[in-house]
C-alpha cells in the first residue's frame, strides 16, 4: 500500500529554526524514526515523502543512510499540511487504489499500526487511528467561557495514519480547495462530503512530536521500547 508522510512543516510550535523533523532524537533525525517504522511495515509498498525544496538535500541525506529497500518518491509540500497532502495525492500513481497518510511528526508510531491500518483499508474507504481521550474537553467560547462539555465516551484523539481510497479523498480535497474548506486532517474533508471514517485503535505512544516536551517524552519512549 502507498504510504504518504506529510514532512513539510516549519516546527514553529517547536521553536525550531528548521524543519523539526530534521531534529535528533537518539541519534537520528526525527524523519528516520518515521521512515524506519515504514520500512519495518510489511503492507507498506511505497512511500512518498512530501518536503519542502529547503529541506531536500537533508532528506536525500536521510534517505542515503537508511538504504531503504521500498521506493522513495520525494513530493514538494504546501503551506500548509492539506495543500501538502493534496500534492502528495497528485503524485500518486494512477493506478493507486488506497494511501495511507501517516505525519512524519508521528515517529513513534509501529509498524503494526501502519500494518493495522491498511487491512483494515481493504474493506473501508475511509479510516483513522484514534485514541479515547483521557482529559475532559470542553468547549470554549471566544470570551474563554465554557459553552458544553461533550460527553467523554464519545470522543477520541484522532491520530495519524489515516487511510482512504484514493479517488473519494482526491474528490474530497478538490471540493475543499474549491470551497475554501481549512482542515487539520484529511478525515476532516471525508466527513464533511458526507463519507464513512472508521476509528482504528491506535497506540498511547504514537506522540505528534509538536514542542519541546514532546521530544523528551518520545526520548523516553523510545529508550523504553529500545531497552536503554
Ligand atoms: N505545510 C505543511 C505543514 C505540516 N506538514 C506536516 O504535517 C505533519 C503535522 O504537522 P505539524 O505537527 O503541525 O508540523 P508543523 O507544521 O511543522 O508544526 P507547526 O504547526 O508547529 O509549525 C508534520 O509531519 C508536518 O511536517 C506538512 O507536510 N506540510
Ligand atoms: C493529522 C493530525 O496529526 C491528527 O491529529 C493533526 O491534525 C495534525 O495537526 P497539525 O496542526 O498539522 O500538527
Amino acid at each position: 500500500m502507498h504510504l504518504l508522510i506529510p514532512a513539510a512543516g516549519m516546527g514553529r510550535r517547536m521553536g525550531s529554526d528548521r524543519n523539526k523533523l530534521l531534529l535528533t532524537l537518539m541519534g537520528k533525525p526525527i524523519l528516520a524514526w518515521t521512515l524506519l517504522a515504514a520500512e519495518a511495515a510489511d503492507d507498506v509498498t511505497s512511500i512518498g515523502i512530501i518536503g519542502q525544496p529547503a529541506d531536500q538535500s537533508d532528506f536525500q541525506q536521510i534517505l542515503g543512510e537508511l538504504s531503504l529497500s521500498k521506493p522513495v518518491q520525494l513530493i514538494q509540500g504546501g503551506d500548509t499540511r492539506q495543500e501538502s497532502v493534496y500534492n502528495g495525492l497528485q503524485a500518486l500513481p494512477a493506478d493507486a487504489q488506497r494511501v495511507l497518510i501517516h505525519d512524519g511528526a508521528r515517529c513513534l508510531a509501529t509498524p503494526q499500526l501502519l500494518n493495522r491500518c491498511a487491512a483494515v483499508l481493504l474493506d473501508c474507504p475511509g479510516l483513522i487511528a484514534a485514541v479515547p481521550v483521557k482529559d475532559t474537553i470542553k468547549v470554549v467560547d471566544p470570551t474563554g467561557v465554557i459553552q458544553d462539555t461533550p460527553d467523554r465516551k464519545n470522543l477520541w484523539a484522532a491520530q495519524t495514519p489515516q487511510g482512504f481510497d484514493v479517488q473519494l479523498l482526491k474528490q474530497c480535497h478538490d471540493k475543499g480547495r474549491t470551497l475554501g474548506w481549512e482542515v487539520t486532517d484529511d478525515a476532516a474533508l471525508f466527513e464533511r462530503c458526507g463519507l464513512p471514517v472508521r476509528i482504528v485503535e491506535g497506540e498511547e505512544t504514537n506522540l505528534k512530536v509538536t514542542t519541546p516536551v514532546d521530544l523528551a517524552i518520545a526520548e523516553f519512549i523510545l529508550r523504553q521500547r529500545l531497552g536503554l
